[in-house]
Parts: C-alpha cells; structure tokens; sequence
C-alpha cells in the first residue's frame, strides 16, 4: 500500500481520445471534429453543446459505432468502439422512427426480439418500461394516436429496455412544444434519479444542458474542438430562473461565441475558463 494511501481514480465508461472525425464526399473532405477528448463516468449525464454543425451528431455517431475515427480512438469499458452495439443505443429526435404498424409495445419489443431475447422476457421487459414512462395504459395504441411526448416517451422506454451501457441521445427533445420539452427534461430526471443509467445527450441549447447534464462538453464551431468542459450538476429545472442559472448562461455562452462575436465586432462574452 502506498504511503499516501492514494486511492486511485475510477476509470471512465466510455473514452474519447483525440478524436477526428471526417466526413469523405464527392465535394471533398469536410472534417466535422477535431482532436476532442472526453471521459463519461457511469452514472455520467455527459452534454456535447455547441453550434448547429460543430460535429455533435457526429461525435454521437461515432460513438454509436456507425463512423469510424480519422485519428484518436473510442472506448468503452476499455474496448475500442469498432461497430454499432446493444450496449450503445440512440435515441433521435424524430419519434416518426416508431414504425406504424406496430403497437407502442410491439415497437418497445422489436429491438429486444432483434437482439436475440425471448418473447416473453421482451413482453415483460416492454410492459416494465413502458410502465416506467407512465405509458402502461398505452402498451396497445399505434403510434399516430399519441402526442409527441409521448412518442419521446416510447423511445425512452425502447432505449432503456434494451439496458444499453450509454444511452445516446441526440436532440430527443428538439421537436416537441417548449412545455413539452420541459416535462421532457424533468421526466428523464426522475428516470435517472431512480435508475441511474449514463448518458451521452446532445444539444446546443445551453439551457437544457445546465437542465439535462451534470457535465458539458463545450464544443467551438465547425470543425469541432474542445473550450472547455464544466460541471453543471448544481442546477436543474426548480433552478432555471435562478440569477445563479443565468449567470452560468451567460459564461457558457461567452466560451462558446465571445470570440465570433468579437471578430464581427459584437459586444461578446470574455472567454475565461470553467474550473468548477
Ligand atoms: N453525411 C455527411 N456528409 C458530409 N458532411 C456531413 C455529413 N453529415 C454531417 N456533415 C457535416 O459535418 C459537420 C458536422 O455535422 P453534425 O451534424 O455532426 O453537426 P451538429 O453539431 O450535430 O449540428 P446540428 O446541431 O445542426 O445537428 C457539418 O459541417 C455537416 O455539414
């Protein structure tokens, strides 16, 4: 044992190293991120923020194992990230991914039944989540008959259901009516308070991160690198008036803009450092 009797760090779930990630058309190569590192830890709710084409979707798909990295690496658990997997499971924005011809617990089963579970522990395993949502009652609607919260609400349950070790989320809320998306926000709270999965959820709203994340990842404009990182588990929904909430506002988007906005002469932001 060592003098200090030093306990060492956890290691992270899942590691971003130096990750490029590029994009290979008939246009040329658009190169969406460059050089980003990150760690999520378990029980992580991991925000990637930054401005609409900074590389967030991309980022998320490479962790999702559909594109591979230019330079850097991905792991999760240790393991380089090589495929898309069970244990990495997306939930998007648009819930029109609900096949219709399925009822909301036939679409929860689908994935589970794909991924080789039995029926009736993917029946079960569909009637618990669903449950969980505050969907039960709905288990044999179709899709068209429920709102968008709804819908959000069977993606969750779909997710979940497939007990991923990362739940990615990518704009899941970015459809919905303003209050919809807040009962959005808090619901995934609650669901995370009781289960405690990680999750890796992009936005480039800075007020659903600070709502939604414990930490940020702020990402500057295309190509995608690294500002800063901070924590944000402080604040939440009960929060989101507070001066303490707006002033982070305004800090996180000075980091992201100030410089834009200087260059084109604006009053911007100082860009300081996060060190919480
Ligand atoms: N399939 C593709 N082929 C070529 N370029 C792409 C492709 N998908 C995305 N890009 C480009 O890669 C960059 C990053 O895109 P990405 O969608 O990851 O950004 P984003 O931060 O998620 O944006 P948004 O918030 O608008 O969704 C952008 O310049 C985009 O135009």
């Amino acid at each position: 044992m060592s003098p200090l009797n030093l306990v060492p760090p956890p290691e992270p779930l899942l590691r971003a190293a130096h990750v490029t990630l590029e994009y290979r058309g008939e246009r040329g190569i658009v190169r969406a991120t460059e050089d980003v590192s990150f760690d999520v830890y378990e029980r992580d709710r991991f925000v990637l923020l930054g401005p609409s084409g900074c590389g967030k979707s991309t980022l998320l798909k490479a962790v999702g194992g559909f594109i591979a990295p230019q330079a850097g690496s991905l792991t999760l658990a240790g393991k380089a990230i090589t495929r898309p997997g069970p244990d990495r499971i997306v939930v998007f924005q648009e819930f029109d991914q609900l096949p219709p011809w399925k009822t909301v617990r036939e679409n929860v089963m689908f994935p589970m039944l794909a991924g080789g579970v039995r029926r009736k522990e993917a029946d079960q395993r569909a009637r618990h989540w669903l449950g969980k949502v505050g969907l039960a009652r709905f288990a044999d609607a179709y899709p068209h008959t429920l709102s968008g919260g709804m819908k959000a609400r069977v993606a969750i349950a779909r997710a979940l259901a497939m007990q991923p070790a990362v739940l990615l989320m990518d704009e899941p809320f970015a459809a919905l009516d303003a209050l919809t998306r807040r009962t959005m926000q808090e619901e995934l709270q609650v669901l995370w308070e009781e289960i405690g999965f990680t999750m890796l959820f992009v936005t480039h709203s800075i007020e659903e991160a600070l709502v939604v994340g414990n930490r940020i990842l702020l990402l500057s404009p295309h190509p995608g690198r690294v500002r800063a990182e901070l924590n944000s588990h402080q604040f939440s929904l009960a929060s989101a008036g507070s001066s303490e909430f707006q002033a982070a506002t305004q800090r996180i988007h000075g980091l992201l803009f100030g410089e834009l906005e200087r260059a084109a002469g604006g009053a911007g932001h100082p860009t300081k450092a996060i060190n919480e």
